[in-house]
């Protein structure tokens, strides 16, 4: 047998699969002598078993075997992922045609007959192996262009993607966005939020010069700004405006960048609008320097103004007025209609108060009701004094607020630099303290600061501070003041006012205390206190003997709205074991100023425990007559600064007379406070008035004085007050 030699055939695996390998002894042989490496299965299922392991590079596959036959064995081979690739030819001695189809039919690539020429099975062995190999050849290299394609389409697709992106932010940026050719200098992009800012088709601006775009006038990107970014490769620019057709400047922020396009150098300027921004940080120092309610400066902004006028005045030897302000009455309309109503009258203060004032003048909340004033550029005294008139004429307007008529009333002290203060701190000291002075020296004045008043001041501070545990160490006492008939001469009555024992200062006045006890809420403490001692003294004097006498006690606003006033007198008088005809409770005219339902229910509700209502300082403030129908009063008490004013001026004599044909005509009786003089009482009796009080007959004493006192009226027979003809003379 001749042996052919193979190139390629070293190394190669050949599984040739009979039952008879006897046969096949020879094909073996040969292979082996040309470089094969030959395995050999006996059977089908040992066939596949070695296939999978060995993984020849062909398989001659015998047809007729024991177990499964030939085309069973090729079937699996060809289905089985790791052996289907592997050319089977079948070595058959079967003649029939059927059987030949059979074989390709179950994957197998040829066949020989047996018995075979083995040149003839070398031949088509290497054929099949030839064309194996370059069908693999062809398949690694069509795998590669795949891949290669593969990877060229991602890299396209990753680019699409990356350009619709960027397409998508440069379209709905909210920013403009331009890009210039660095060299044209000419816009070769612009998003459409550029043109909206420019009120402009994105078209309209493409391919134009930056410098030759109207609306860029206030934008230096046409000059140096292009060289700038371009060398620094970013730029911010904080300050620049764009000028749409037809509109106004608009505030923009420009950030300006560099990069390299494929064959330009590309400016992009991103515009962002800032004029919401700007609005923003502008409302911020706004809020930081101005009171949110009325829009008045707050404390920062008048120490700046009140600091640069103070420079000025140095300068140029003119002076700085501060004026100090603060509401009377404010607490019981906050209290009694609300804090709304509190709100609206604030603002309508401040708009007043900007109606009294030129342009260079500064008024100011510090918080609260306190108000500032600072004058500037004052050349006298008496400008600021003309100021300090106008505002309070305007405060003393009623302020209409939700339908209601409010009346306030306003003390004002004035401090003036050079002179009471070196800076605005000490200014605002000095116009406090006067502001103090006006309050204590009766309300709706003003006060000019002077050295004098520091120390009244202080006494302020320590007198709030000590009425604090006033009540605790029993420094509170009360006094008693009478009330007499006019016509018979009888003691009718007493009023019950409070008196504070200081330890140092002595008797302190309570229209100095009242209000200390009112700002600190200790009011309606004290005040039950008072009912209370009021009512269990006034029933000691009925059971020491009669005819009985009534009590009079003063209620302040507090009392009327915080505290349950109601259950405080029904309490006072069930202690006391007083009959309520004996108690009259006074209350103050800013306390009525509230008409609403509260103040009617609370007072029909005391009028049905059986007690009298007065209204006192009848005639000050701003007595509205018709409280007088509206209320359920008992009596009115004519202020004393009606009595004073009396018999010297015609025009209270005139308002006198009013107010008792009034109060006669609606039934109610009227006391007269301050009597001090024969010719006043005798007015007061010409006019027929019913009651009077005041140093005349005596001032308030202490219990024991009036039990004194009682006692002696009654040894008489009656409490007739004796001399009283001399009185009336
Ligand atoms: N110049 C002069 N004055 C006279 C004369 N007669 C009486 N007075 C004073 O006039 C004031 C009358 O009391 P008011 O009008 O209720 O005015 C009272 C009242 O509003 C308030 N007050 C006093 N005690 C109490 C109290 O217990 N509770 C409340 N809420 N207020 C009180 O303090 C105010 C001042 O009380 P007082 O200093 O005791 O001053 C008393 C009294 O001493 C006179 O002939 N001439």
């Amino acid at each position: 047998m001749q042996h052919s030699t193979i190139s390629g055939a070293s190394g190669r695996t050949i599984l040739i699969v009979d039952d008879n390998p006897v046969n096949l002894s020879v094909v073996v042989d040969h292979l082996e002598d040309i470089g094969f490496e030959v395995a050999v299965a006996l059977g089908g299922e040992e066939a596949l078993k070695r296939a999978e392991f060995l993984r020849p590079d062909l398989i001659l596959l015998d047809v007729m075997m024991p177990g499964i036959d030939g085309f069973e064995t090729c079937r699996r081979l060809k289905e089985t992922p790791d052996t289907g690739d592997i050319p089977v030819i079948f070595m058959t001695a079967l003649a029939d045609v059927s059987d030949k189809v059979k074989a390709f039919a179950a994957g197998g690539i040829d066949y020989v007959s047996k018995p075979f020429q083995v040149e003839e099975l070398v031949a088509r062995v290497n054929t099949h192996l030839a064309l194996r190999s370059a069908r693999q050849q062809l398949h690694a290299r069509n795998t590669a262009l795949q891949d290669e394609i593969d990877a060229r389409r991602a890299v396209e697709q990753a680019l699409v993607a990356s350009e619709s992106r960027y397409r998508r932010l440069f379209e709905t940026s909210t920013d403009g966005i331009l890009l210039v050719d660095c060299r044209s200098r000419a816009i070769t992009d612009v998003n459409p939020a550029m043109g909206r800012m420019l009120g402009r088709l994105p078209d309209e601006l493409i391919g134009r010069r930056l410098i030759d775009v109207p609306g860029f006038e206030k934008v230096n990107a046409s000059g140096t700004a292009i060289d700038e970014i371009r060398h620094a490769r970013y730029m911010n620019y904080g300050d620049w405006a764009v000028v749409p057709v037809g509109g106004a400047p608009i505030d923009v922020e420009v950030i300006g960048s560099f990069y390299q396009d494929v064959n330009s150098d590309i400016i992009q300027l991103n515009f962002r609008d800032v004029r919401e921004r700007k609005e923003a940080e502008a409302r911020i120092r706004y809020l930081a320097h101005h009171d949110a309610l009325t829009g008045l400066p707050n404390r920062t902004l008048l120490a700046d103004r009140l600091g640069v006028a103070i420079a000025h005045a140095r300068r140029d030897g003119s002076k700085v007025g501060v004026l100090m302000l603060d509401l009377d009455h404010f607490k019981t309309i906050n209290d009694s209609l609300g804090h709304h109503v509190g709100d609206e009258l604030l603002e309508a203060v401040a708009t007043r108060l900007r109606g009294c004032l030129r342009d260079s003048d500064t008024a100011a909340r510090l918080g609260g009701d306190e108000f500032v004033i600072a004058l500037s550029n004052v050349a006298q005294t008496m400008d600021a004094e003309t100021v300090a008139e106008k505002v309070l004429a305007a405060i003393a307007e009623p302020f209409l607020v939700e339908g209601r008529s409010l009346h306030v009333g306003t003390s004002i002290g004035i401090s003036f630099f050079p002179g009471d203060g070196e800076d605005a701190g000490a200014l605002l000291q000095a116009a406090d303290t006067a502001m103090y002075s006006a309050k204590e020296s009766g309300r709706a004045g003003y006060k000019i600061f002077c050295k004098e008043l520091s120390t009244a001041a202080q006494r302020w501070h320590t007198l709030s501070n000590d009425v604090h545990g006033a009540s605790a160490r029993g420094e509170f006492a009360l006094h008693y003041q009478p009330q007499i008939a006019i016509e018979s001469g009888v003691l009718t009555g007493v009023e019950a006012l409070l008196r504070w024992h200081h330890p140092t200062e002595g008797l302190v006045s309570p229209a100095l205390f009242i209000p200390l006890l009112e700002e600190r809420g200790l009011i309606v403490d004290v005040g039950r206190w008072v009912l209370e001692t009021a009512c269990r003294q006034c029933a000691i004097w009925h059971a020491e003997g009669k005819p009985p006498i009534r009590i009079a006690v003063n209620l302040s606003a507090q009392q009327f709205y915080r505290g349950d006033i109601v259950g405080t007198v029904r309490e006072a008088l069930r202690l006391a074991g007083l009959d309520p005809q004996w108690l009259e409770l006074e209350l103050t005219e800013s306390l009525t100023l509230d008409e609403t339902e509260t103040t009617l229910r609370i007072m029909q509700e005391l009028k049905a425990l059986g007690v009298t209502l007065s209204l006192d300082d009848f005639g000050t403030g701003w007595s509205s007559l018709s409280y007088l129908r509206r209320f359920p009063l008992d009596r009115i008490k004519i202020d004393r600064s009606f009595v004073r004013d009396l018999t010297t001026h015609s025009s209270t004599a005139a308002i006198v007379h009013s107010i008792l044909s009034l109060a006669r005509n609606l039934g109610l009786d009227c006391v007269a406070e301050g009597v001090e003089t024969r010719e006043q009482l005798s007015h007061l009796q010409r006019e027929l008035c019913s009651e009077f009080q005041g140093f005349l007959y005596s001032e308030a004493v202490p219990a024991e004085d009036l039990s004194n006192l009682l006692r002696l009226l009654r040894s008489g027979g009656s409490l007739v007050v004796p001399g009283r003809e001399r009185l009336l003379a």
